[in-house]
Parts: structure tokens; C-alpha cells; sequence
């Protein structure tokens, strides 16, 4: 697992990596160097490289230096004089590389940037980093929307300009990369808000040789998961196992308006794993799911007059909950009364428990301040799993706005530390998903847009619950257990995009592909460990 930083940790890291020996100049030669490495390798003949009055600008100058002894044809634009920047490290390289064999230019106005753009291969954006705040000043505001304008071939140095690389919110204008270089470890903004869709491809630059052993001594605002690390939790099916101790999952789902979300969240934890998957309905739809579902059996709860679960649910579900590995309750279930009385009779109960979509918005009506300021009405022996997506997850904390990750995150752990259970997890869905635990963050491979689809989330809910009820022996590591099940998400929304086209992909596609992602995922994981590398997956 990588490390992914705050803008914070990044400082307090470099504080100690100087302290151990490497003064932030070597620092910023490293950095240089590392992004020279990576424009070289796209053979410019000639660079354009823009430069703000920081660090960050420093890393640019170190680039343009070493691109320039190496042959390249460099340009170099500086809002201001090198003599006259204000960081001191920044001041000392842009003087050591004004005086050798860079074209210097100061403040040009738009139409000469725009021509210095046009005549260049390749354009190195090392005008703001992690000390960007506020709103974004000329001249670079016009600087950014004249190179976004071209289109020009872009590796932003560190974070795009623009960007903020805590929050991931960008300026009115933000470089668009096709490459991120950034230094150490990612930071957080890289994949929240815009992050991702701004950052192009992202290459972290470790810089120091004993990276490893000091970035431990410094918080991590998350980890950032890559299918190797599934590795230890990819197992093979033993040839002695029976459909029950395989893994059993209880789906307790739907409504007269919503019998497909059951469906799909049932069909989706059998094709993840899961030996023997029971829905519990209301018997308004359980009909319509058994004849769908041939393979899965349907348990039919009285409904109410609405079609949705009655009074007597609570009673019925409680008394089979506890002969199945885990239950997964709320796809398309509804809020109606007997919903409410379902859920909190599934809380008391020891069960592991996957609360997703209405179980969860029952959750936040049952709560009027908040469930972070209610956590008695969460805690319990079992495991625990919360699935909200940013709505979900606002409405569980009073309203409180949640909009990208980092405010997901947030979310997730007051409601996490309010509860204060180690037996918790919140997957905090959206274009970046977050498996949140009490002492851990993880960030598993965010998938295409195509997974933006109804029933995606009902798809997700049904992999989770297959995946830990087959790993019920393991519930120590639910975190990375969740993760893997999101990873599992995320390829099957890149497969079913390279079957049925990226804007076609409907969620009953997803399903079908359970099984090509699981492989894809394993492939990648295996590939990695012995060093074969892994090409294939994505849809590449
Ligand atoms: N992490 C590491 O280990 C390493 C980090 N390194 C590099 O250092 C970078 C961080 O450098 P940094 O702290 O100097 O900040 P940076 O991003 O250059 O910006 C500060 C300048 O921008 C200005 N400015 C701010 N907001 C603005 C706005 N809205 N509109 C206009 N201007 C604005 C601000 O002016 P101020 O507002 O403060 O007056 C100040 O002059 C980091 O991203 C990485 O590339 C590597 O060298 C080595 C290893
Ligand atoms: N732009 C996106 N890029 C990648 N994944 C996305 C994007 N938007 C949504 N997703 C994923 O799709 C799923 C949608 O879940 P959810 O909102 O609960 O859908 P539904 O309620 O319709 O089933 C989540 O797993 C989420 O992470
Ligand atoms: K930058």
C-alpha cells in the first residue's frame, strides 16, 4: 500500500528527511531531476517550461536546466526577474539556469505565451504546488487558460496549477495534465474533487533513498491500494468446502417498487463468491425475485399496504438473520415503518452487518442530529459495514455538506470515532471510493464513470457481502477485505465498458462481468508479485 499525504504530513515529512540529512535543495534537484526524466522520456525537441514564484517553481528550473545540458531546445517563463523571486531556493537554481543556455522570458503577455506554447512539444507546469491558496492571481490565471486552451502536452510537477492539493477543488482555471510528477507521495487532492480528472496520469517521484523507513514516522492521510496488494487475500477455491461453508449471505432487500435492486444485489454476492445467498423480501415482489433468480432462494416477508416490509419483518428477518455469514440489508427496501423496525432489530442482533442504500437512509431518519451524535444506535458486538454514497453520507451526519472525498473521509470518521468501534468500517462511495476504518483510510483503484449508473451501488453492495462472507475466518482484516471488493467493482466497470461501450454500460452488465474482474484483479496482483508487470486489465 502507498502512502498518500496531506499537505501538512508533506511538510512535517520533509522537515524529518532534512533532518536525516537531505537539505530541501537536494530535495528540489531531486525533484527536478525526477521530472527532467520523465519529459526526456517523451523525446522533446523543444520545452516550454512555466514557472511561478515557489518551490514548486524551483523544481521547474532545476527540469529546464538539465532538459537544456541534455539538448533540448528550452524556454523558460518567470512572471518576474530570477533575481526578484521571492523563495530563496526557487531564486538560487532560476539564477544558476538563466545564466546557461535557457531562453529567459519575463511576464509576456498572453499572445507571446500563446506563441511560445504553440511552438513547443512539451510544456512542464511547475507554477504552483502544495503552497497554492485562495483565489489564483494574474498573471497565472491567464497563463492556465491559455495553455488549456491549446491543448498542449502537459506534466504538471507535483499537482497541477490550479489544483488544491489538499481538498482536490480547482481554481477557475487549473492545468489539465496528461502527466502528474509528483514528489514523495501523492497528496490527497491528486484524488479527491477534481484530482483525478485534472492530474492525467499520476507518477510519484520517491526522491529519497530511505523513503520508506521515515515516511512511517509521519501520519498518512490514507493508503492508496493497488490490486498487489490484494495478493494475501486472493485464495483459491478449496476442493473441500460445501455451499454453506463456503460462505452464506442473507439479502435483505426490495419493495413493490424496487424488487430489482434485491435482485442485483443478490446475484452480484453469488457471482462474487458468496456459496449460498437467501433474499428476504416483502411478499409484494419475493415472486417476481424467485423468478429471476432461479438459483437463489426467496424468503416472503408480509408487506405492508405500500408493498414495502410490514410490522411482522422485523420479527421474521431477526430469527433467520443469525444462520448466514453476513447479511446485507437495504437495496430498494424503502423507509417505510417496518424498514426502520428491520434495521434496528438487524443492529441488536450479532450478525455481521452490510448496511447499504435505505437500511442507511433509515439509519440518518432515525437520527435527527446526526448519527455521529447518536453512535449508541450503531454499536454492537458484530461487524459492521456502512455503504453510503456522498448523499447517503451527508444525510448521516445531519446535512453537513459531503462532496468529495476528503469530506467523505472526514464524514466517515466522525461517525467512525463517535462510535469509537474497531469492528467498523465506512465505504464511502463516489468517483474516488474511501474504505474507512477507525485507524486506517483506504483508497482502493477508482473505476471508469461508466460505474455512474443506477444499481451500480447495489452491485457494489452484493460484492462486498460475497467477499467477507467467504472470508468470514478473516474478519480482522475486513478493511482490506472491503477494499478488494471495491477493486472488484471498479474492473468490472472497466470491462463492461470495453464490452459494451463506456456510455452503454448498464448495471446488470456489471454482474455478468463479476467473474472477468475477479481474474483481472487476481491476474494483476499475481503479475506484480513476480515481477512480470501488469499490462493487461482496464481494457488497455
Ligand atoms: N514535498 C517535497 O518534499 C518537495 C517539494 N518541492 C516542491 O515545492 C512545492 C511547494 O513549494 P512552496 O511551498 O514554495 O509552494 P508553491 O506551490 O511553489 O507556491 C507558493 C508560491 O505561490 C504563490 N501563490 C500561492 N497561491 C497563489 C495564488 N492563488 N495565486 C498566485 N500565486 C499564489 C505564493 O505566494 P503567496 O500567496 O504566499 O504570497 C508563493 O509565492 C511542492 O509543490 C513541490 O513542487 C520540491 O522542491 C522538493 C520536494
Ligand atoms: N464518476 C465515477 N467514476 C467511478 N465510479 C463511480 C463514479 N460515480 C459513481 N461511481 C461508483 O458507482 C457506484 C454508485 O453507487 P450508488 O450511488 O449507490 O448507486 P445506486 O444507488 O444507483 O446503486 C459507487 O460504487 C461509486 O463509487
Ligand atoms: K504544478
Amino acid at each position: 500500500m502507498k502512502p498518500v499525504l496531506s499537505t501538512e504530513e508533506v511538510r512535517r515529512l520533509e522537515d524529518l528527511i532534512e533532518k536525516e540529512g537531505t537539505s530541501k535543495a537536494e530535495l528540489m534537484e531531486l525533484a527536478g531531476e525526477f521530472v527532467a526524466s520523465l519529459a526526456e522520456a517523451r523525446s522533446p525537441k523543444s520545452v516550454l517550461v512555466l514557472c511561478g514564484f515557489g518551490n514548486n517553481g524551483g523544481d521547474g528550473w532545476v527540469a529546464a536546466d538539465i532538459l537544456s545540458q541534455k539538448g533540448s531546445d528550452v524556454h523558460v517563463v518567470t512572471p518576474v526577474d530570477p533575481d526578484e523571486i521571492p523563495s530563496a531556493l526557487a531564486r538560487h537554481v532560476a539564477r544558476r539556469t538563466a545564466g546557461r543556455d535557457v531562453a529567459v522570458h519575463v511576464g509576456p503577455s498572453r499572445d507571446e505565451l500563446v506563441e511560445l506554447i504553440e511552438q513547443s512539444d512539451l510544456v512542464i507546469d511547475a507554477i504552483l504546488g502544495t503552497g497554492f491558496h485562495g483565489e489564483l492571481r494574474p498573471p497565472f490565471n491567464i497563463w492556465i487558460s491559455a495553455l488549456n486552451e491549446i491543448g498542449a502536452s502537459v506534466i504538471s510537477v507535483d499537482v497541477p496549477s490550479g489544483l488544491d492539493s489538499e481538498t482536490g477543488e480547482r481554481a477557475e482555471a487549473c492545468v489539465r495534465a496528461d502527466l502528474t510528477a509528483t514528489m514523495l507521495a501523492p497528496k490527497i487532492g491528486l484524488y479527491s474533487g477534481d484530482g483525478p480528472e485534472f492530474a492525467g496520469e499520476l507518477v510519484c517521484g520517491e526522491l529519497y533513498d530511505n523513503l520508506d523507513e521515515v515516511i512511517g514516522e509521519v501520519d498518512h492521510a490514507a493508503e492508496f491500494v493497488d490490486p498487489v496488494d490484494m495478493a494475501d487475500f486472493i485464495e483459491p477455491l478449496p476442493g473441500n468446502i460445501d455451499k454453506y461453508s463456503r460462505g452464506s449471505v442473507l439479502v435483505v432487500a426490495g419493495s413493490a417498487m424496487y424488487p430489482g435492486a434485491a435482485m442485483m444485489a443478490a446475484k452480484s454476492a453469488a457471482r462474487a463468491g458468496a456459496g449460498y445467498v437467501t433474499v428476504a423480501a416483502p411478499d409484494s415482489c419475493a415472486n417476481l425475485i424467485r423468478l429471476a433468480l432461479p438459483s437463489i432462494p426467496v424468503v416472503a416477508i408480509p408487506s405492508d399496504s405500500r408493498g414495502s416490509f410490514g410490522a411482522a419483518a422485523r420479527s421474521v428477518i431477526c430469527e433467520i438473520a443469525p444462520k448466514y455469514d453476513v447479511v446485507l440489508c437495504g437495496p430498494g427496501m424503502t423507509t417505510a415503518s417496518g424498514c426502520m423496525q428491520v434495521v434496528s432489530g438487524l443492529l441488536e442482533s450479532d450478525v455481521p452487518l452490510i448496511l447499504d442504500a435505505d437500511a442507511l437512509n433509515c439509519l440518518g431518519r432515525g437520527s435527527i442530529d446526526g448519527i455521529d451524535k447518536t453512535p449508541e444506535l450503531l454499536r454492537r458486538n458484530g461487524a459492521l459495514i456502512l455503504t453510503p454514497h456522498h448523499r447517503e453520507l451527508s444525510r448521516l451526519v445531519a446535512g453537513d455538506p459531503v462532496h468529495d472525498l476528503r469530506s467523505a473521509i472526514e464524514a466517515s470518521q466522525r461517525i467512525l470515532w463517535a462510535c469509537g468501534s474497531d469492528n467498523m468500517l465506512v465505504i464511502a462511495k463516489g468517483p474516488t471510493t474511501a474504505v474507512v476504518g477507525v485507524d486506517k483510510v483506504l483508497i482502493p483503484t477508482a473505476g471508469p464513470a461508466s460505474l455512474a449508473t443506477a444499481g451500480s451501488g447495489d452491485v457494489l453492495s452484493g460484492i462486498i457481502a460475497g467477499i467477507v462472507a467467504t472470508a468470514h475466518a478473516r474478519s480482522d482484516a475486513w478493511p482490506e477485505f472491503g477494499a478488494y471488493a471495491v477493486t472488484v467493482h471498479s474492473y468490472t466497470g472497466f470491462a463492461a465498458a470495453a464490452e459494451m461501450g463506456e456510455r452503454s454500460v448498464i448495471a446488470t452488465d456489471l454482474i455478468d462481468v463479476i467473474g472477468q474482474a475477479l481474474q483481472l484483479v487476481e491476474d494483476e496482483a499475481m503479475h506484480a508479485l513476480t515481477g512480470l508487470g501488469a499490462a493487461a486489465s482496464k481494457g488497455e
